[in-house]
């Protein structure tokens, strides 16, 4: 199973990426990113594209749709926290979808 980050190294990994921040819940650490787009229709070209690379790096974001808005969320649930896996895929949709 992958690791859990520690702080710095989370800090580390944040650095390389645009728009995401730790958020904390119930004492697990995650990533989030909000994007915004014209309308809804645009908003979920996005989500299929970010479903995708999702299945292709078999992790999977948390996505919270609200009209023109998506929130994704990505932490390692086997895990407990945040690992490589979160910063991977959010590094791949910052390459490739956003
Ligand atoms: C076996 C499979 O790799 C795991 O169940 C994966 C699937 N996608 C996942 N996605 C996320 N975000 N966290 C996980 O722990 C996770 N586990």
């Amino acid at each position: 199973m992958t690791t859990k980050l520690s702080t710095e190294q989370i800090e580390a990994a944040l650095a390389g990426l645009e728009g995401w921040q730790v958020v904390e819940a119930d004492g697990t650490r995650a990533i989030e990113r909000t994007y915004r787009f014209a309308d809804f229709a645009q908003a979920m070209v996005f989500v299929n594209q970010v479903a995708q690379e999702a299945e292709a790096a078999a992790h999977h974001p948390d996505i919270q749709i609200s009209y023109n808005r998506v929130k994704l969320t990505l932490t390692t649930h086997d895990a407990g926290g945040l690992t490589t896996k979160d910063f991977e895929l959010a590094a791949v949709l910052q390459g490739s979808v956003a």
